[in-house]
């Protein structure tokens, strides 16, 4: 079965970027995972200046918000980084809380979809073929979680 999954507010909302989930991460702490996220496009960038805007930003929605902005310069290798430092971010919030993890470890095998209708690259798309890379990056932080968990079990 495939677990759908989108606003925070429906079943499985602890997996959006939204959830109230804050993270520690380069020397900072993060309301969510998605704040950390839209501040990384920037780093380097000509437009580095909204970084602490995004970092205060009160809502997940206010700093994507300000993060899509059309005129700000992103990083120029953002395309290049941007999956790895979602999968470092994603990573962190799993290990970092403990419920959310224990949900995200009882989806066992099961395929995980970002339903968005507005993005088919983090998301499945309004046709459901997008390239999904949010619900890959969590299958893969699953995968890596275990593995740590399985070596703790044996070196204890
Ligand atoms: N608009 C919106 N609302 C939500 O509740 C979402 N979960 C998302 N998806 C997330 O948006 C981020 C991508 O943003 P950019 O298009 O790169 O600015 C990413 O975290 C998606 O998971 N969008």
């Amino acid at each position: 079965m495939t677990i759908y999954f989108y606003k925070v507010w429906q079943p499985y909302g602890c997996f959006s970027n939204f959830s109230p989930h804050g993270i520690h991460i380069d020397g900072a702490y993060w309301p969510t995972v998605e704040h950390y996220y839209q501040a990384q496009k920037f780093v380097g960038s000509r437009d580095a200046a909204i970084i602490p805007l995004i970092h205060a930003a009160a809502t997940p929605e206010e700093a994507a918000t300000l993060g899509r902005s059309g005129t700000r310069q992103l990083r120029r290798d953002w395309d290049l980084v941007k999956t790895q430092i979602m999968r470092e971010a994603v990573l962190k919030k799993f290990l970092t809380h403990t419920d959310i993890r224990e949900v995200l470890l009882k989806t066992g095998d099961e395929i995980l979809v970002e339903n968005s209708p507005t993005d088919s690259f983090w998301g499945c798309g309004a046709n459901k073929s997008g390239q999904n890379h949010l619900g890959k990056t969590l299958m893969s932080v699953r995968e890596e979680i275990r593995n740590l968990l399985s070596l703790t079990v044996i070196y204890e």
